[in-house]
Order: C-alpha cells, then sequence, then structure tokens
C-alpha cells in the first residue's frame, strides 16, 4: 500500500540571503520502506536519526528548504510529484498523521467539535447535521464523551486531547496512520490507554499503521515489523517477534527494560558516544565510531540493507 523508494531529505540551512553557500544536512538516507494494506511498521532510532523527517517527506509537509529525492508510492501513486489538488485529497483522506504533543496541535481558541469536524468539512464528505453526528461518533470511538465536542482543548487533559487528534486522523477514514511519538507526553499510565486504543482502532478499521518512536519497547509491542534507523539510513529491517542482527538495534533494544522478565538486565553502560553530525558523518559505516564489533573496514565500507532469512541488516558481520 505504501513504498518509499530511495526517500532521501536534504535539509539546506545557513545564510543564504547574506551570499553564504547555504549548509547541506542529509537527514535521510536513501530510504526504501513497504508497508502492506492492514499492516502496522515501527520506525525506530535515536534523537536525530531522521524518522520525522521520514514522516513528513511521506505528506510533503516539510520546510521549503528541505529538498526531496526519491518516491512515495501510496496505493501506486507518487505523493511526491502530484499535483498540489490531488495532494491535498490524499492528505486526511488516503494518510493522515498524529504527531507528538497534541497540545500544540490544536487550536486553542476553537470548540474541540469544530476541529475533528474540519477534514470533514474540508473534504466535503460531510456537513451540517451529519458532519455533527460523525464528529459525536468520531469522539465515542476515541473513549471521549460526544458533549465533549463543546468543549476549548484547555479543558481537557493532555491524554484527552491526544484522543482528539486521533479521532481527527480517523475523520475521512485513511489507510494510514502516521503516529509520530503519539505519547511521548504523557504519563505511562494514559500512555499505554492511548496505545490501547490506536491498536484497537486500526485492527477494527483494516488501517496500515506507520508508527514512530525511540522507544522499541512500545514498537515492539504495536508492530508486526520494526524498522530501525541510524544517522538518515535504515540499518535492520525484520518482524518484531525475534532478534536483531545489527549492532545498533541490539545496543537500542537493550537499553529498555523488559518489564516482568526477571532474568532480562539493562546493558550495563548503554550505547557508549553520540549519534554523528548529518554534517560531519564518519566515512564508511556511520555507527562504526561507537560499534563495540566494529572491523577495521567498517571505517571504509558501509554496507547496504542485505536479506537474510525474514530480516534485513545493513552490517558486514550480518551475512547475506
Ligand atoms: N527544518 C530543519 N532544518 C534543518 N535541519 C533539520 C530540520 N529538521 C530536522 N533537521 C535535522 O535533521 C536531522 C533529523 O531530524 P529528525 O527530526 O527527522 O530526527 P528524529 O529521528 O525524528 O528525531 P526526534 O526523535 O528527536 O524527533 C537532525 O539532525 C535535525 O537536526
Amino acid at each position: 500500500m505504501l513504498t518509499l523508494e530511495e526517500l532521501s531529505v536534504t535539509y539546506r540551512i545557513g545564510d543564504t540571503r547574506a551570499g553564504r553557500a547555504a549548509d547541506d544536512v542529509p537527514a535521510v538516507r536513501g530510504v526504501s520502506l513497504e508497508l502492506a494494506a492492514g499492516e502496522a511498521l515501527g520506525l525506530a532510532g535515536e534523537s536525530g536519526s531522521g524518522k520525522s523527517s521520514v514522516a513528513l517527506a511521506l505528506l510533503r509537509l516539510l520546510p521549503r528548504s528541505a529538498v526531496v529525492g526519491g518516491r512515495v508510492l501510496l496505493d501506486g501513486e507518487d505523493v511526491l510529484t502530484m499535483k498540489w489538488g490531488r495532494l491535498r485529497a490524499v492528505r486526511w483522506s488516503s494518510a493522515s498523521i498524529v504527531f507528538q504533543g497534541a497540545q500544540h496541535g490544536l487550536n486553542p481558541v476553537r470548540r474541540i467539535g469544530d476541529q475533528i469536524a474540519e477534514p470533514l468539512l474540508v473534504h466535503r464528505l460531510a456537513s451540517g447535521a451529519a458532519a455533527e453526528a460523525r464528529v459525536r461518533e468520531l469522539l465515542e470511538q476515541v473513549g471521549l464523551p460526544a458533549w465533549r465536542a463543546r468543549s476549548y482543548p484547555h479543558e481537557l487533559s493532555g491524554g484527552q486531547r491526544q484522543r482528539v487528534m486521533i479521532a481527527m486522523a480517523l475523520a475521512c477514514s485513511p489507510q494510514l496512520i502516521i503516529a509520530d511519538e503519539p505519547t511521548t507526553a504523557l504519563d505511562l499510565m494514559v500512555q499505554a490507554q492511548v496505545l490501547t486504543l490506536i491498536r484497537q482502532l486500526i485492527a477494527d478499521h483494516g488501517i496500515s499503521l506507520l508508527m514512530i518512536s525511540h522507544d522499541l519497547s512500545v514498537l515492539a509491542d504495536m508492530c508486526d515489523r520494526l524498522a530501525v534507523m541510524y544517522a538518515g539510513r535504515l540499518v535492520e529491517v525484520g518482524p518484531s517477534a525475534g532478534k536483531f542482527r545489527h549492532p545498533y538495534s541490539q545496543a537500542l533494544a537493550a537499553a529498555f527494560p523488559t518489564v516482568g522478565d526477571p532474568a532480562s538486565r539493562l546493558a550495563p553502560r548503554g550505547l557508549a558516544g553520540d549519534p554523528p553530525d548529518p554534517q560531519e558523518l564518519p566515512g564508511g559505516c556511520a555507527f562504526h565510531p561507537r560499534c563495540p564489533v566494529a572491523l577495521e573496514s567498517c571505517a571504509s565500507t558501509d554496507v547496504p540493507l542485505r536479506v537474510s532469512g525474514d530480516r534485513a541488516a545493513a552490517c558486514v558481520l550480518v551475512g547475506e
């Protein structure tokens, strides 16, 4: 249903007006991925690895300064080259995004109901009493009472506001929901409730999910497959169940505790070092300076993703 082919995002920064050359920030470097109808795919990686840039590029929501390359095929149509009118139709009705930090996503001076109804009106899917009825239905689907339609965002808790964002994302019955850190700003109990809600809604409506998080344990719980990014590239893609093979994915997985499993231990010191500055990427494999098992050749050779069984990993130590 969704295919990313060699997706690349480069931000151009620097003061071009002053006559200085813009600096390039290669945030996403040749990401290729597929997502089947009804599938849930998790995109993981440390802060700055390029996850949000992938999500934003998918729906052409990047700043003008960003240069995007590759293809994003949604049901066979390339989102990156489609006409503006078609893109407006695709957003919300084919694919919608739930961003992190819901409190910043809602208009503080408009009632919740009006905001949920907006995509329905803009896409001419419903108006008047039909739109009001759909808003009530959506609120109930996300576990909020229908009377909340008359509330303003400040009258809701963070978890309730995130439920409103999910209701908005569902409004036009999209085939794909992109959820970028949808629960990061919430406390653990509310986080669990919102994750359960997302899981239930995508199963009930057969929606595909691309879920972005730095938290591998959340993604493993929610998704059928996981894709791990490092310094703008995919380093591993495979089923959520099963062991990671790439040293970076293994280190990321070891950084999260497994609740209820007394035998599991956290990695004693976590992963040493910091993610690289995208403007000063190391040669060879970008992970090699931090890799506990790096070979001499890793400083000069960058291995592409290679499939082995049901997994693909970009590491010289993981056989074809
Ligand atoms: N508008 C922008 N202009 C310039 N550089 C940007 C811009 N947005 C992101 N970047 C850079 O691109 C890289 C990838 O950022 P991105 O937000 O995609 O990562 P991320 O993995 O989603 O991080 P996080 O988990 O912290 O949200 C980072 O180095 C970031 O500084």
